[in-house]
């Protein structure tokens, strides 16, 4: 990648964009030929001309004297290149990926294993001499300066990835010390083997990272991480002090590629041996005791780096690495690790050393033991006021609580205990709601309502209800246990492909970074491993040792004997199963029209709707294309209602695609999971039968476009907010009034062939025809404006809410329901719309009354979905032609 953006800059012409990224791994000639003209079409803007920071060096002479014609050759040349390059990756990927399936056989050098895949033997090889290897390395930092120099900022990096990763289950001590001279046939795994070795390089950091390691006998090795960090933005200097120079490891059966870059740093396609680390968890850190029998036949290089000292912040959690444990906790408090700070924390009081109580309390606080945390803040707030806690503002814990004074991170913990037993209040809902754009992560409490993990035949585990529950009754509110959003500024302009080369499966930056963050945070806090690693991850992947075990209704911190000296064991395939099979998108922020996240070119990107934020308990719920809950996220905050009455024992199931979409696509959506789902709904499109419902999508998708398209247009010279409005200024010419009439005919013919394709016993359920009753509605107000009490009209969004499995009733129902009697269990936002369309209508006649309840019905539905109240409904149906009936609502809501 970095090959193709250098040429192109040296061409005069600007990378390509996240977009077009996305082009660059397509196989098909159509898409390549139009990308070549893109990208020669794409000049970079000359920094003298003022547009420096955009701009991406000089060079646009270039483009300026070759001519288009010629441009386009060269970039045709440079995207045929990358190309090869891909495939030759693809080759030698295949060969690495056989050798680590083959996990059971050690290779034989120039011999394949008895029933391996193998086509190409392992190679006996020569490790390139350390002088060659300090050059390269050194080479590769002068690269990356000039990448970092020239890039301004935006720097696309492209990565490989097989179907399986490695990662090694044997203890340390359980393992035989190797060393470099030891590793002469690649590829390979050393199966029961170690390397020990030392860091004598800075580290060098693409998405995974690269350096050079030395062992006693002075032999050097280069290593690359996977899943190193997963601030892709971070500067080389930060980078390297986490494992910086002299930092004594152990590599866990080492695997000896000749591509060890390919998954985690820049590559080039040219054979490069080295150790390919693809768990950080299979690299152990060793304290100088562990380390004391080593002896060292060179001088550590020496570095001009001053954060190259040993005193910086554990990579890797190791509860023997540390000389001073409070400046640990505190360090790795501030870097955002609260489960490690927390373990270095128990480690000082365990040698009687003293951690302040902020942090102490700060990093209780971040792992939600609220409890604990008030107490240690209670008594902080005691001593400091003589043992008043006093009224006002009293001492401001800064950053540790987000700006909080102590009094204010009390009163925190103890709504946030109230929350863990109640579940968010209406008025908590409405906050996060309306703080949602700008405070993307929230500390709230999870709840578990009435709902119990229980196997359900042929779907793995489920929950079911522990009790009978209501329409909108809050069934469960869980924080995702870590997330990465688009707009995160870790990965702001450093967008990230990773290519699978056995599946063609491509990851973007958040589900790449979203991995790493989880990797991490169960090695720094291993009570995590049970409620994520006990996830299934996808029909392909053999289920882990933990989904074995009972799944937990909580994710609870683990305060008690957390100091444990045995090493983690984390599968970075296997989480990234457990991401694309369980986890929810980046929630969309309420109003993306007003967050930065919609400014986001990664946007287009595809990033939204990629998973990335993994909530354990709610991942155990099945799917269901009709489903009897809504999940809503807030940011990181899934929260699970009841949209029908239930009776204990019933399964709750929630979609994982949209039920309102037409048979075919959501199977095709859902065959990845690899079952057929069973709901009513898909029992009663399987029954209309593959003729019938291949037909409905095809007019559904079809022809009907151009009807939709017709009645837009000529809704543009309406104001729908007066529909209903008999007075002046809202007459209409016979010529619309015609063309109104005319559309509402082709609607109605419409409906009645998409209705054709139901099997006339399938009863009301029929949710293809929403989107006609969508449209033909205002047409409807329209062009029966004059009637009196607007029948036609209510009788229209009567029928819409039954094809979408709900039941109104009409009359003034002065309710909480309004006219509800069921809700639907799909697209209860089309639902929302219309009904209030209804009550604009019946308003504007001077219908009040009715008007009210059809108010009331819609909020109702918001409700029970959403939650939030009056001013969360407000901001999402403000729009100007529901002013009436949003109006009515708010005056009626007020006096209650
Ligand atoms: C997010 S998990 C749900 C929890 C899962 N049942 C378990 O035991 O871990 C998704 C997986 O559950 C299974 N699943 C979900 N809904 C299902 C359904 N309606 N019928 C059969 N299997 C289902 C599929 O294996 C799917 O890949």
């Amino acid at each position: 990648m970095e090959d193709l953006i250098r040429s192109l800059r040296n061409l005069g012409l600007r990378p390509p964009d996240p977009g077009q990224l996305w082009e660059l791994l397509d196989d098909d000639k159509e898409v390549q030929t139009r990308l070549v003209k893109l990208l020669a079409f794409n000049v970079a803007p000359n920094e003298e001309d003022g547009e420096g920071e955009q701009g991406l060096g000089g060079g646009n002479d270039v483009a300026a004297l070759m001519g288009q014609d010629l441009l386009q050759e060269a970039v045709s040349a440079l995207l045929d290149n990358f190309k090869r390059m891909l495939e030759k990756q693809r080759q030698t990927a295949q060969r690495e990926e056989a050798i680590i399936t083959d996990s059971t056989q050690e290779p034989q050098e120039g011999k394949a294993n008895k029933g391996s895949k193998l086509s190409v033997a392992p190679k006996k090889v020569k490790l390139p001499p350390r002088k060659a290897l300090f050059l390269r390395h050194e080479a590769a930092i002068r690269k990356d300066d000039d990448e970092r120099s020239t890039a301004r900022g935006y720097r696309p990096r492209l990565v490989f990835d097989g179907s399986t990763s490695f990662h090694s289950r044997r203890q340390v001590a359980d393992l035989e010390t190797i060393a470099c001279k030891d590793l002469d046939v690649a590829p390979k795994r050393f199966t029961g083997k170690k390397l020990v070795v030392r860091v004598v390089s800075s580290l060098l950091l693409y998405v995974g990272v690269s350096f050079l390691a030395e062992d006693p006998d002075g032999n050097v090795i280069s290593v690359a991480i996977s899943h190193f960090t997963s601030n892709v933005n971070a500067t080389r200097e930060n980078i390297s002090s986490l494992l910086p120079i002299g930092t004594i490891l152990a590599i866990r059966e080492p695997f000896l590629s000749i591509d060890h870059q390919a998954r985690s740093g820049p590559c080039t396609g040219k054979a490069d041996i080295g150790i390919r680390v693809d768990s950080p968890t299979d690299i152990v850190l060793l304290s100088e005791k562990e380390a004391s029998d080593l002896k060292w036949t060179t001088e550590l290089p020496t570095t001009t780096n001053n954060n190259d000292t040993v005193d910086a912040i554990p990579w890797l959690y190791d509860p023997t690495h540390s000389s001073d444990w409070a400046s640990t906790a505190k360090k790795l408090q501030e870097a955002g690790r609260p489960g490690a700070a927390y373990r270095a924390m128990l480690r000082c009081e365990q040698d009687k050393g003293h951690v302040d109580t902020t942090l102490q309390s700060s990093i209780l606080f971040s792992l939600t033991a609220w409890q604990g945390a008030q107490d240690v803040l209670t008594k902080a707030v005691d001593k400091l006021n003589g043992g008043v806690i006093p009224t006002g503002k009293a001492g401001d814990f800064g950053t540790a609580f987000g700006r909080l004074s102590s009094i204010d991170a009390v009163e925190r913990c103890s709504l946030r205990q109230v929350q863990a037993k109640q579940g968010l209040t209406m008025d908590d809902v409405r906050s996060i709601y309306l703080s949602a754009p700008h405070t993307p992560r929230f500390d709230t409490s999870d709840f578990i309502g009435p709902v119990a993990v229980q196997d359900i035949p042929g779907a793995g585990r489920g929950l079911v209800l522990t009790r009978d529950v209501e329409p909108g009754e809050l069934l469960l509110c869980c924080r995702a246990v870590g997330s990465a959003y688009p707009d995160d500024a870790e990965s702001k302009n450093s967008p990230i492909l990773r290519l699978n080369l056995s599946n063609g499966v491509v990851s973007t930056t958040s589900q790449v970074r979203a991995q790493t963050n989880l990797i991490h945070k169960i090695i720094d806090r291993p009570e995590l491993a049970l409620p994520v690693l006990g996830l299934t991850a996808g029909p392909s992947m053999e289920y882990s040792e933990f989904v074995h075990q009972p799944f937990p209704m909580t994710v609870q911190p683990k305060l008690d004997g957390a100091v444990d000296g045995s090493n983690p064991s984390v599968d970075p395939a296997y989480v990234d199963g457990v991401l694309r099979f369980n986890a929810f998108g980046p929630a969309q922020a309420p109003d993306r029209k007003d967050t930065e996240i919609s400014q986001n070119s990664l946007v287009d990107f595809g990033e939204l709707g990629k998973s990335t934020m993994p909530h354990p308990l709610p991942a155990i719920l099945n799917h269901a294309c009709l489903p009897n809950v809504s999940s809503i996220f807030f940011s990181d905050i899934v929260t699970t209602r009841a949209l029908i009455t239930m009776k204990k024992g019933t399964e709750i199931v929630h979609q994982y695609v949209r039920g309102e979409i037409p048979y075919a696509v959501r199977s095709a959506q859902l065959s990845k999971h690899g079952f057929e789902c069973g709901c009513t709904l898909c029992s009663l499109d399987r029954a209309d039968g593959t003729e019938m419902y291949t037909q409905r999508a095809r007019i559904m998708q079809g022809e009907s476009s151009a009807i939709f398209e017709r009645s837009r247009v000529l809704m543009k010279r309406i104001n729908t907010s007066k529909l209903g409005f008999t007075g002046e200024g809202t007459e209409i010419s016979d010529e619309d009034m015609d063309a109104h009439k005319d559309i509402l005919s082709s609607l109605q013919q419409l409906l009645e062939r998409v209705d054709k394709t139901y099997a006339t016993d399938r009863g009301e359920l029929r949710p293809d025809l929403l989107a006609i009753y969508e449209i033909m509605a205002k047409h409807v107000a329209l062009v029966h404006h004059a009637d009196k009490d607007h029948k036609e009209i209510q009788e229209t969004v009567v029928k819409a809410v039954q094809c979408v499995g709900g039941s109104i009733e009409v009359n003034n129902d002065n309710s909480q329901k309004g006219i509800f009697v069921s809700l639907p269990r799909l697209h209860m936002d089309g639902v929302i719309g219309l009904i209030l369309l209804a009550a604009v209508v019946l308003e504007n006649a001077q219908l009040h009354q009715k008007a009210r309840s059809w108010c009331r019905a819609a909020f109702y539905a918001h409700q029970c979905m959403i939650g939030g109240g009056l001013d969360v409904f407000m901001d999402r149906w403000q729009v100007a032609e529901f002013e009436p009936a949003l109006v009515l609502l708010r005056a009626d809501v007020r006096m209650c």
